[in-house]
């Protein structure tokens, strides 16, 4: 029987740096032959878009698949099992794959996935690899993970101390076999190895979590960790129980076996929109502008691509939190020259005030 294609799996919250990290990988691949699957939340395509303009030789833009329909975690077999049955049946099957999770998936359904009829002969998972945002998570937006705050609430059960970021936070390293503290740049000393030590404690035992900025780390040591995640989901199994009647349910219809507990999770805790506008006139000032919204109305991440008046190459924006970083891509070419942002955020986000802010 033909060895089995090792597929890594890259979560992490939104904005951590999971495309960054997959980009950085591709670009020093060294030949190895990658296909992508990416899974977004908010219906955009912004991540896809960045990895296929990258240019980069052996990433063609038939390895990078994007799945749309919702969240890959509660989607597993209607998107994903036939993503990866195609991906397998081709001609000249991929040497890896790796999936980029959206930053609101668990990554266990996932991992579980690895166990179909039909895809556990063929491929496995080589590793999970959860990427955190170092910054945000020092600056307290995962405020549960910090031990101190921890005991505190063991201290006081009663009290619901868990808010939806802190429990896909905790989800998301549960399942880790390696963790990256990325944004390392953002950090104050001492504070990277604060953190490594935080997530040390809170991980599985053996979990490697390493320091990366830019998501830069050697291709080999993402990559060929060799776990076979699959065949370990009792130990890396949810912490939470995420109450929500998501159409989970059909996990379970083809023998794929679910915990007696609901598992899906709050995706209706979080929403996003797109705004389209038309050319912009200054790309500093917009990015200003959109930093001031994003403070007005705490969203969560913002990302997309701008027209700029007289430029002819496309300006992409990202936003995590207020932090907005801008570049200028390339050229729009004959493709309409519109705005195009998606917003993302916690639900009951006011959709017509931060379209009209945006507009102003
Ligand atoms: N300063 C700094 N910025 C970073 C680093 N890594 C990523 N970023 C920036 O953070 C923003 C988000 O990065 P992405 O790689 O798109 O994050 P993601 O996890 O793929 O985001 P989603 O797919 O939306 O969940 C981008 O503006 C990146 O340039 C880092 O190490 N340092």
């Amino acid at each position: 029987m033909a060895a089995k294609i090792p597929a890594t799996v890259v979560t992490g919250f939104l904005g951590a740096g999971k495309t960054t990290l997959i980009r950085h990988m591709l670009e020093n691949a060294k030949g190895k032959r990658i296909a992508l699957i990416i899974n977004e939340f908010g219906d955009l395509g912004v991540d896809g878009d960045i990895l296929k303009g990258c240019g980069i030789e052996t990433c063609t833009e038939d390895d990078v698949v994007e799945l749309s329909n919702g969240c890959i975690c509660c989607t597993v077999a209607d998107d994903f099992i036939p993503t990866m049955e195609m991906l397998l049946g081709r001609d000249n099957p991929p040497d890896h794959i790796v999936i980029e999770t959206s930053g609101l998936a668990l990554p266990q359904p996932l991992v579980r996935a690895f166990n179909w009829p039909g895809i556990s002969t063929k491929v496995t998972v080589d590793g999970v690899v959860t990427v955190v945002d170092g910054k945000a998570v020092t600056a307290g937006q995962f405020a549960h993970n910090v031990a101190a705050v921890d005991a505190q609430r063991k201290l006081d059960e009663n009290l619901d101390h868990e808010t939806p970021l802190s429990e896909l936070f905790e989800d998301q390293i549960a399942c880790a076999d390696m963790i990256v503290v990325n944004k390392a740049d953002l950090l104050a000393e001492g504070e990277a190895d604060h953190l490594r030590a935080v997530l040390k404690a809170e991980a599985r035992k053996g979990v490697q979590v390493v320091t990366a900025t830019m998501g830069a780390l050697p291709v080999d040591v993402l990559l060929g960790q060799g776990v076979g995640a699959e065949g370990d989901l009792e130990a890396r199994h949810e912490v939470h129980h995420h109450h929500h009647d998501h159409d989970d349910d059909h996990h379970d219809d083809h023998g794929d076996h679910h915990h007696d507990h609901e598992h899906a999770h709050g995706h209706d805790e979080f929403e996003s929109f797109v705004v389209e506008l038309g050319e912009v006139a200054d790309a500093n000032a917009f990015a200003e502008k959109v930093a001031d919204v994003i403070r007005a109305h705490d969203i969560l991440r913002l990302k997309g691509f701008a027209a700029i008046a007289g430029k002819p190459m496309r300006l992409t924006l990202q936003a995590v939190g207020p932090r907005v970083d801008t570049y200028f891509d390339r050229p729009f070419g004959t493709a309409p020259r519109t705005t195009r942002l998606v917003v993302i955020g916690q639900a009951g986000l006011n959709h017509a005030e931060i379209d009209a802010a945006l507009r102003a």
